[in-house]
């Protein structure tokens, strides 16, 4: 039977995250410590533990299928690679910065300058689209200590709440791109290889509405169900099952996570009671 290889990161910030999302899709596989490769074993996966900075030429090249890779990642290695879908987790930005104490007005203030980073595909043609030459400096770790040791005058990295940035006396100037954990898939995959992803991607698909939504049950009297009924969206419409109490109904419903304590407050405000909430695991649009 044809399987489908995936690569994920092996350790570091997507590590967990994209381990998690596979499982939640059902998938079991069984990560050892110190594992490069492993099967699946409810699903035709193979999983490759690799560094995400290489995953795209292994996506190039065809030695993987698909991969759970920082969008980051894929812009800068530059290889034209397609993205399926966007999964929501390892949200951070690719910013450049400078020490607090420059005064900064524009980009053009970057003219001639020393910018140390870890991404200088991403930095080069950024400059290059806004007209502005400055000198690259690679390197692979700690950029942001660049500027204080005195190799740059500025630096271009990743930035998510800001306090690396922070601790090392630096302003965020520019945000050149914005970046999530994607899922990435080969030029080079099969037809069979394809109905499999497929499969993964209604999977992945049914999990982030799940994690996006809130199942919610309340009880109302009657006469107030109108107003309760239009503040609740549902996947159709609510479900309103009478209680054993005369005049009372319970009402179900789904609603979206970053709407909710707006909804909350109305649905009480409207003469809602005994409210629950509860996690969806899987929703199926
Ligand atoms: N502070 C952060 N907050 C949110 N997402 C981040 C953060 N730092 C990195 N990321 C995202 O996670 C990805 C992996 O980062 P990480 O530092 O674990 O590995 P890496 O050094 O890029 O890769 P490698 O696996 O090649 O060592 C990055 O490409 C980026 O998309
Ligand atoms: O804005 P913040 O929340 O501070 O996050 C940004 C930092 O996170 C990443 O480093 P990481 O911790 O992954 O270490 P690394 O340099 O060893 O990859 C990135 O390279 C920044 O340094
Ligand atoms: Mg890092």
């Amino acid at each position: 039977m044809t399987k489908i290889r995936i690569a994920v990161q092996k350790s570091g910030r997507l590590n967990e995250d994209s381990l998690k999302i596979l499982k939640d899709c059902g998938i079991s596989i069984d990560n050892g410590k110190d594992q490069l490769k492993a099967t699946a074993r409810n699903f035709p996966l193979e999983v490759f533990y690799l560094r995400n900075g290489d995953i795209p030429q292994y996506l190039k090249d065809g030695v993987v299928d698909i991969a759970i890779i920082g969008e980051n990642v894929l812009i800068e290695k530059g290889h034209q690679i397609s993205i399926v879908e966007k999964l929501n987790f390892s949200k951070c930005r690719v910013s450049l910065a400078v020490p607090k104490t420059m005064a900064y007005s524009s980009l053009k203030d970057f003219e001639g300058k020393r910018i140390a980073t870890s991404y200088p595909n991403t930095v080069k043609n950024y400059l290059e689209a806004n007209g502005v030459k400055a000198e690259l400096h690679i390197i692979n770790g700690s950029v942001e200590i660049a500027p204080n040791i005195g190799l740059a005058d500025g630096i271009c990295d990743i930035v998510s709440s800001g306090s690396t940035l922070f601790k090392n006396n630096l302003q965020e100037v520019e945000v050149i791109l914005k970046s999530e954990a994607v899922l990435a898939v080969s030029p080079k995959i099969s037809e069979e290889g394809k109905e499999i992803l497929k499969r993964i991607q209604f999977r992945i698909q049914s999990v982030l509405e799940g994690r996006q939504s809130k199942y919610v049950l309340l009880n109302a009297p009657n006469n107030k169900l109108e107003d309760i009924i239009s503040i609740l969206p549902g996947m159709r419409s609510p479900t309103v099952l009478p209680l054993a109490e005369e005049g009372w109904s319970s009402v179900h419903s789904v609603i979206k996570s970053n709407s909710f304590w707006e909804v909350i407050d109305k649905l009480k405000a409207a003469g809602a009671e005994g409210i629950l909430v509860c996690p969806i695991e899987k929703m199926v649009l």
